[in-house]
């Protein structure tokens, strides 16, 4: 015991001890400072305050960012589905609850995910936890919302492995499968997009097109939602284009109806004149998300489309013009570098509809091979087309009327719209028929005045 007294330090030698050991400290503090650079000095204080700290903490946390590269974040997204379908199985102590139904205040609630609030999941036995973060930013959105993902430490590559892929295919089965479908127009005084839900129910079985043109537009968006890898393996954007032209009412609306119910889409109907110019129509192109219909209607009426192309610089002056005019700013080039440009390979699954009244008004650029994938001729009803309206309208298949009424439709020509309101007008077949017969007959005998009229005119100019 006493040898173990006399072998500990006295106080004076430990004093001693802790005075040279702090000048030494000092000397070679003052040598480190004026031979290291500060920045080099900072920066490996940084990296051992981090190696520190890692090698003590027990836990590790994903960021997932609303935005990746300039684009929409699929795994944010994924991550905002996932947890909204799983929020009731969720041990969480709050979420949001609302309806957006109108028509029904006693709707079922929809569930959403709150800020700021921890929610625990479970994966191959490891417990994960979920919080929704909000960060206020002096830029439009003005505030940036991430995500929280924390597991142990050691989990972290099988988190990465696994559960990722995980909920990101889950979150693209609900997508997939979800009931309610989104219509969403541009508000510009508060820039963003506003959704309602779409409540449209043509589908391809209730529109009345020609046989052939309904299996080409099914097999085509067929073909579309499964070929993600063919659009890969030959370096294309996951894009498809469609240019629906033809004369009012003939159901150029009810088409991109039909192509959002068949492949469960959401649609941005995108307003051209609302947007003041190119810089504006990129930032609300790629404020849309993947899975999505781009939806530009009258596309003649919008752009400088239906301007001849011109070389940029005549392009910039007339723009010029246009907009001390109209204040209307976006040009054809800002409109033609979405479509097959910089933007267009943001983003996946995007399908682009441009319609028109007049498509011989349209700039030849926007017509050229390639730029949109499918022309798409939406006419005047042919037999066939008035035959299926009245099958939906009507229920029948065969009346004493179809013949003349067959007849007329072959000579004049008759919007679906048209023969859709004269088939409305009765609930009587004979009566809704006979209409329809009279209204047809009414076109055919203006048709043939406007010919003589014509002729006369023709008779005229070469007398004089
Ligand atoms: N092919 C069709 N099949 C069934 N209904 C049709 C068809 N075409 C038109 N309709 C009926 O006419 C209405 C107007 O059609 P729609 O708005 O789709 O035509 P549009 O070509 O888009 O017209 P516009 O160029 O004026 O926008 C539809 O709500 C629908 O009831």
């Amino acid at each position: 015991m006493a040898s173990l007294i006399n072998q500990v330090p006295s106080v004076s030698t430990v004093f001693a001890l802790y005075t040279s050991l702090s000048a030494i400290t000092m000397i070679l503090r003052n040598i480190l400072n004026d031979l290291v650079p500060k920045k080099l000095r900072e920066y490996i204080t940084v990296k051992f305050i981090d190696l520190f700290s890692s090698y003590y903490q027990s836990s590790f946390t994903f960021v997932i960012e609303q935005k990746w590269e300039f684009c929409d974040n699929q795994t944010f997204r994924a991550a905002q589905v996932y947890l909204q379908s799983r929020l009731a199985g969720l041990s969480t102590g709050e979420f949001l609850v609302g309806s957006s139904d109108l028509k029904n205040p006693a709707a079922e609630l929809s569930l959403g995910v709150p800020v700021n609030v921890k929610m625990a999941d479970e994966f191959e036995g490891i417990h994960l936890e979920w919080s929704l973060r909000c960060l206020e930013t002096k830029s439009f959105p003005y505030e940036k919302q991430y995500f929280h993902l924390t597991c142990k430490k050691q989990y972290r590559e099988k988190i990465m492995k696994d559960y990722f892929p995980y909920f990101a295919k889950s979150a693209e089965k609900i997508i997939r499968h979800r009931e309610d479908l989104y219509i969403y127009t541009y508000n510009r005084q508060q820039s963003t997009w506003q959704a309602a839900i779409f409540e449209h129910h043509t589908t391809f079985e209730t529109l009345a097109i020609e046989p052939q043109l309904k299996t080409t537009m099914i097999d085509d968006l067929d073909a579309f939602a499964k070929g993600k890898d063919f659009f890969k393996t030959v370096g294309r954007a996951w894009k498809r284009g469609y240019l629906l032209y033809g004369p009012p009412g003939t159901g150029k609306s009810s088409m991109v109806a039909a192509i959002a119910n068949h492949m469960n889409y959401n649609i941005y109907d995108l307003q051209i004149q609302s947007i003041s110019d190119d810089a504006e129509l990129r930032k609300v192109l790629t404020a849309t998300k993947n899975r999505s219909i781009l939806l530009i209607e009258d596309i003649d009426c919008g752009a400088d489309s239906s301007c001849k192309r011109q070389t940029k610089k005549e392009e910039d002056v007339e723009l010029g013009k246009k907009k001390k005019k109209h204040d209307l700013g976006i040009s054809l080039s800002g409109l033609l570098n979405f479509v097959d440009g910089l933007w267009s390979s943001c983003g996946e699954e995007r399908i682009i509809i441009f319609t028109t009244n007049h498509k011989e008004k349209l700039d030849p650029a926007l017509l050229r091979p390639g730029r949109m994938d499918l022309h798409i001729l939406m006419d005047y009803c042919t037999p066939f087309v008035l035959k299926k309206l009245v099958a939906m309208y009507l229920k029948i298949n065969d009346h004493f009327l179809f013949d003349p009424i067959e007849k007329v439709v072959r000579e004049v020509s008759a919007t679906p719209a048209e023969v859709a309101q004269q088939l409305m007008a009765s609930k009587n077949v004979d009566i809704a028929l006979k209409g329809l017969l009279e209204f047809l007959e009414y076109k055919m005998l203006k048709k043939e005045d406007t010919k003589v009229e014509e002729e006369g005119d023709i008779e005229d100019v070469d007398t004089t």
